[in-house]
């Protein structure tokens, strides 16, 4: 746990935590001391002349004094460490994600992150806040106690010594014990939460099939939740009683060598109570520690999950980077896989500057991926894509980003308003051109009826404005950016006629003036394109202009013949007509 909150905060801010460790060694240590020095003072206290505690009793003060400052300054240190470890790990994070992959963040990966910074940066705040502390005691102090107990009774000092490892055993098999009937719990708890979640989500599905009452799976996830808590009563109460009794039974050990001593002669009489005092003192750290299993291994999960994003490596920078001179875009047999196998295979094709390209395919051929690639969300694991001759692998990040437009399916709106969201584009632009680019994404009309026009904030992530006018927010930034190159998805999601007619007039400014590729789901898009690239199963397997490929009557031409089939027959009556 030490070595990983080391890690996730870097040498360079791995000060304070050392020094924070420092000073709880040192309050556990003059803890420990204390509570053995109350031994000396015990004994004079008992002994024949009562008078001889007092030098005895300032020594106690004194160090008790010393552990109560200690400990004061550990637990400040404690606190501020705790809240420059969330400022440091906010930071290292923050840093982190402007240099990942941008193929790194998909859906999951964001709801992770955002995760990350609402609840698992404030559970590792704990540790340096409230749980090192108890821990580092739970260590040093025992061992202190041990340490000085033979300066009173060997006897009694080595039952301590024996005991300690036993004690340690027992208490590490009921933190496992706890943790497993833990973990057990919080998989049927988040089981639970996401099939409420669905239940919820699916209401209008549910409701239209006549299944109200659900379809049993959250009864299911309830009754599996009750059933994890139950066993998690049962798997926790066999540990702690273990190690309760295993306490007393130390304690009992001690009591048993200590009379046995006493009534031998061997120990003074009013050194034994003094000696059950620091026994007690000895265990009560640890059982103090026993209690923390569980916020420990919350905290454990949370540094881990922090630590995997801090590891992720950044795609490699060019040491020599190359400005390209012009916006040609080559694949050069590229294969690329997400993990298991490959996705693409091979693609090799040429967009000449300024032509339009369109990308079809069944659902997963990889069109969106091939899309990505060519702005370096990822690296290639086979052959190249180049930008003007140059691999983008030796282009800086920022010209790459500076060369390339996406208009994708997937549109995040910023808090702010709906100039600020489209300035996204080119920050340095006028309001002028801010409505120019808005009006030609057809937004005009979303401006006119927002009460203060453009300068209405659109809500958190958007959610003022409907999935299509989100998309035409990303065409006006995409049209306001005006790169050389623009990457645009016909998202077949958004497909109402007035966003169509949107689609298009953006494909057709840009059509001749820009090198533009298009995952294509429109008829219009394909018979505009200067080449049609037909990817299935991560190969292209047909190339050419619309007429060539329809005359060549293979996959494309079936293709596009059964669309416009069941599109015509859908929209407009008449096969082949306006859709696509
Ligand atoms: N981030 C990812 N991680 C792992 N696998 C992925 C990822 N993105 C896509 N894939 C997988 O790669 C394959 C190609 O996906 P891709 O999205 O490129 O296809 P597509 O042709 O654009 O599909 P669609 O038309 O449905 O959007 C699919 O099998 C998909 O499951």
């Amino acid at each position: 746990m030490i070595r990983a909150l080391f890690t996730a905060l870097g040498p360079e801010n791995s000060g304070p935590l050392r020094r924070l460790l420092a000073l709880l060694a040192v309050s556990s240590v003059l803890q420990g001391v204390t509570y053995a020095l109350l031994v000396p003072l015990m004994e004079a206290i008992l002994g024949p002349g009562p008078g001889s505690a007092w030098p005895w009793f300032g020594v106690v003060a004194v160090s008790g004094l010393s552990a109560a400052a200690a400990t004061w300054t550990a637990q400040t240190a404690a606190f501020r460490t705790g809240s420059d470890l969330a400022r440091v790990l906010h930071h290292r994070l923050g840093d982190k994600i402007v240099q990942l992959p941008l193929g790194w963040f998909d859906r999951t990966r964001v709801g992770e992150l955002s995760r990350m910074n609402s609840q698992s940066v404030p559970q590792v705040m704990n540790v340096p806040a409230h749980l090192l502390r108890p821990a580092v005691t739970a260590v040093l102090t025992p061992l202190t106690v041990v340490a000085v107990m033979p300066l009173f009774d060997v006897r009694i000092a080595l039952t301590l010594v024996v005991s300690l490892p036993l004690l340690a055993v027992i208490l590490r098999w009921s933190n496992r014990m706890v943790e497993r009937a833990d973990r057990d719990r919080h998989a049927s708890i988040d089981e639970a939460a996401g099939r409420v979640v669905e239940f919820a989500q699916a209401q209008p599905v549910l409701r239209a099939f006549g299944r109200a009452g659900g379809d049993g799976a959250l009864d299911r996830a309830l009754a599996g939740q009750g059933a994890a808590d139950r066993a998690m009563l049962w798997r926790a109460v066999p540990g702690l009683v273990a190690f309760g009794f295993a306490v007393r039974a130390v304690f009992a050990a001690v009591l048993i060598v200590g009379v046995h001593a006493a009534l031998g002669g061997s120990l003074a009489a009013p050194a034994l109570p003094a000696l059950l005092i620091l026994t007690a003192r000895f265990a009560e750290p640890l059982s103090a520690a026993a209690g923390l299993g569980a916020s420990m291994r919350i905290s454990a999960n949370s540094l881990a999950s922090i630590n995997r994003v801090l590891a992720v490596e950044p795609l490699p920078e060019p040491a020599r980077p190359v400005v390209p001179a012009s916006a040609d875009v080559e694949f050069r047999a590229v294969t690329f896989g997400y993990g298991d196998g490959p996705v693409l295979r091979e693609v090799s094709f040429t967009m000449p500057e300024r032509t339009m390209t369109a990308l079809v395919g069944p659902s997963g051929a990889g069109k969106t991926t091939v899309a990505r690639l060519l702005a370096r969300f990822w690296d290639v694991s086979g052959g190249q894509v180049r930008i003007g001759g140059v691999d983008v692998r030796d282009i800086a990040t920022e010209d790459l980003m500076a060369l390339v437009s996406f208009v994708f399916q997937d549109v995040y709106l910023f808090e702010g308003s709906l100039a600020d969201n489209i300035r996204v584009g080119r920050p340095g632009a006028s309001d002028e051109e801010v409505l120019r680019a808005a009006s030609a994404a057809g937004l005009d009309e979303v401006v006119a009826a927002l009460p203060r026009g453009i300068d209405t904030p659109v809500g958190e992530a958007g959610t003022l404005l409907s999935g299509g006018q989100r998309q035409r927010v990303s065409i006006a930034r995409a049209l306001l950016k005006d790169a050389p190159i623009v990457v645009l998805d016909e998202a077949t999601a958004a497909l109402d006629p007035e966003n169509d007619a949107v689609v298009q007039a953006a494909v057709a400014s840009l059509a001749g003036r820009r090198t533009l590729l298009v995952i294509a789901h429109r008829l219009r898009t394909v018979q505009a394109a200067d080449q049609i690239l037909v990817l299935n199963e991560g190969r292209i397997t047909e190339r050419g202009r619309h007429e060539e490929l329809l005359d060549a009557g293979g996959t494309y031409s079936r293709f596009w013949q059964e669309r416009s089939r069941t599109r015509g027959w859908h929209l407009t009556g008449a096969a082949g007509q306006g859709g696509g």
